[in-house]
């Protein structure tokens, strides 16, 4: 569970500061207020305990609210600092701007407008917490696949993933594509006594339905024409460790029948043979299909459904956690400069907040091309709402030109690299950095393929898992 948030008010008209600590109370049940009569006493509660956000008066009589500011910042330079002062103090409120205070608000208080500044300041403190902790966490370690978010649903996902590693239960991982079913995958298989051998994965509807037999349980020499040497299959290369059956929705019914009796009887039969080898292979399948309609339909075995839906996990669309968006964001900021070998962008807390309110239909994997697409468009170190103009295609192309045009040649060429820069990472990703796969989906020579991510700078063996 999260920490509290706490609020401190500080303001010498202790009534004043009081009042607001019980409005806020109603308003923000989760979070603690206290308050302060001066900035003495507000100095020393913020060496002693961590603050989100300090509303604080303006005049005040030992020490000013703007001198307070100065010296809280160095003391802790993400707190949100809102001012508070009377109509007549407008000019040196907004100057506290300058000075890094977060908002001001004028007195006598309009209810509706303080909960709101608040609200956006204890965000954007949390906001900036977050990314200070993932920074540290991340600073050493390469950022090596796990998953991220603090939203309630996915601390229960990893708590679930935590339990199913330790048995040897076959696990249907159930969600729209792209929420991260695979790499659910991985994590049970990482957690598991069966850690210690690689799993293996079978992107089912990648090989066609002919060779996918061959492919799960092996083959003789001499089996079928073209079968030139023997070949162990994918449930043999997986004994004592697990296989990911990824996409099973769409698997014929002939093998379907085959991994029934695979299952069942833990043992598999190569193609071309009639001698059965014993295998110990922990099974997890992955779909994004609705199963009970096909079994509905026919399509899909119930005996084979009930056989791989001994425990069942289910990854919630991103919509349903937007929480989880601003972190997940910052996180892939961080991997995509790291990727491009370039300095870390920072990113506008306007820009999280805008992030988490889209839909993202293709879920994670949608957010994190955007996020590739944001990090190229974006000049200097900052992402800000403009870059998500361009990414989104709302804004013109940036420009270094003393005119504010650049000449049509290089605009063109600019363009051109960031086409074929997203085109290929978009391509590695979803074929996991094979080469080959990767020319035969694009329609791209393999040679040509490697000579574009030579001048790319990219490096297939990045993405593979
Ligand atoms: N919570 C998360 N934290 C970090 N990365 C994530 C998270 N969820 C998903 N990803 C990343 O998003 C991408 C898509 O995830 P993954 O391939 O596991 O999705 P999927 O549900 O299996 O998709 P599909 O159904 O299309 O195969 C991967 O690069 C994965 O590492």
């Amino acid at each position: 569970m999260p920490e509290p948030q706490t609020i401190l008010i500080v303001d010498d008209e202790k009534d004043f500061s009081r009042g607001l600590c019980r409005l806020l109370g109603q308003r923000f049940p989760a979070c603690r207020c206290i308050d302060a009569d001066s900035g003495t006493r507000a100095l020393s509660i913020l060496e002693n305990r961590r603050i989100s956000l300090m509303l604080t008066d303006l005049r005040m009589p030992s020490m000013t609210g703007d001198e307070l500011l100065t010296r809280v910042l160095a003391i802790d330079p993400n707190l949100s600092v809102v001012i508070m002062t009377a109509f007549g103090d407008v000019q040196t409120a907004v100057k506290t701007l300058k000075s890094g205070a977060y908002d001001f608000l004028l007195k006598p208080l309009d209810n509706e407008v303080f909960f709101r500044v608040v609200e956006r300041g204890l965000e954007r403190n949390r906001l900036l917490c977050e990314n200070v902790e993932l920074k540290s966490l991340t600073k050493s370690r390469p950022l090596s696949p796990s998953l991220i978010g603090q939203s309630r649903v996915m601390a229960r996902l990893r708590e679930t993933i935590a339990t199913v590693a330790q048995t040897n239960y076959t696990v249907l991982i159930r969600g729209e594509s792209g929420v991260g079913k695979e790499l659910v995958a991985r994590m049970i298989h990482r957690l598991s006594p069966r850690a210690k051998r690689p799993m293996v994965t079978v992107n089912c509807p990648a090989i066609p339905s002919e060779l996918l037999e061959s492919e799960l349980f092996g083959h003789t020499k001499g089996a079928y024409t073209g079968a030139d040497a023997s070949s162990k299959g994918l449930f043999l290369s997986a004994d004592n460790s697990t296989l990911l059956l990824d996409e099973i929705g769409d698997i014929d019914p002939t093998i379907q029948t085959k991994l029934l009796r695979a299952i069942q009887e833990r043992e598999i039969r190569p193609v071309g043979s009639t001698t059965p080898t014993k295998v110990d292979v922990r099974i997890l399948a992955s779909t994004n299909q609705d199963l009970e309609h096909k079994i509905h339909d026919g399509a899909f075995r119930e005996d084979l459904f009930y056989r791989l839906n001994v425990l069942t996990i289910d990854v919630p669309p991103l919509r349903e956690r937007s929480q989880d968006i601003p972190l997940l964001v910052q996180f892939f900021i961080l991997r995509t400069c790291r990727e491009m070998s370039i300095e870390e962008k920072e990113i506008d807390p306007d820009v999280l907040s805008y992030l988490a309110t889209k839909t993202w239909p293709g879920n994670v994997r949608e957010l994190i091309n955007f996020i590739r697409r944001l990090v190229l468009f974006s000049r200097g170190k900052r992402i800000t709402m403009s870059s998500v103009s361009l990414v989104e295609g709302t804004g013109n192309l940036p420009t270094d030109h003393p005119t504010g045009i650049t000449p049509y040649k290089q605009a063109k060429a600019d363009v051109l690299n960031q086409f074929t820069r997203t085109y290929v990472t978009d391509l590695l990703e979803k074929t996991s950095g094979n080469i080959s796969e990767a020319a035969r989906q694009s329609g791209l020579g393999r040679v040509s393929l490697q000579k574009i991510l030579r001048r790319m700078d990219i490096s297939a063996r990045d993405f593979r898992k």
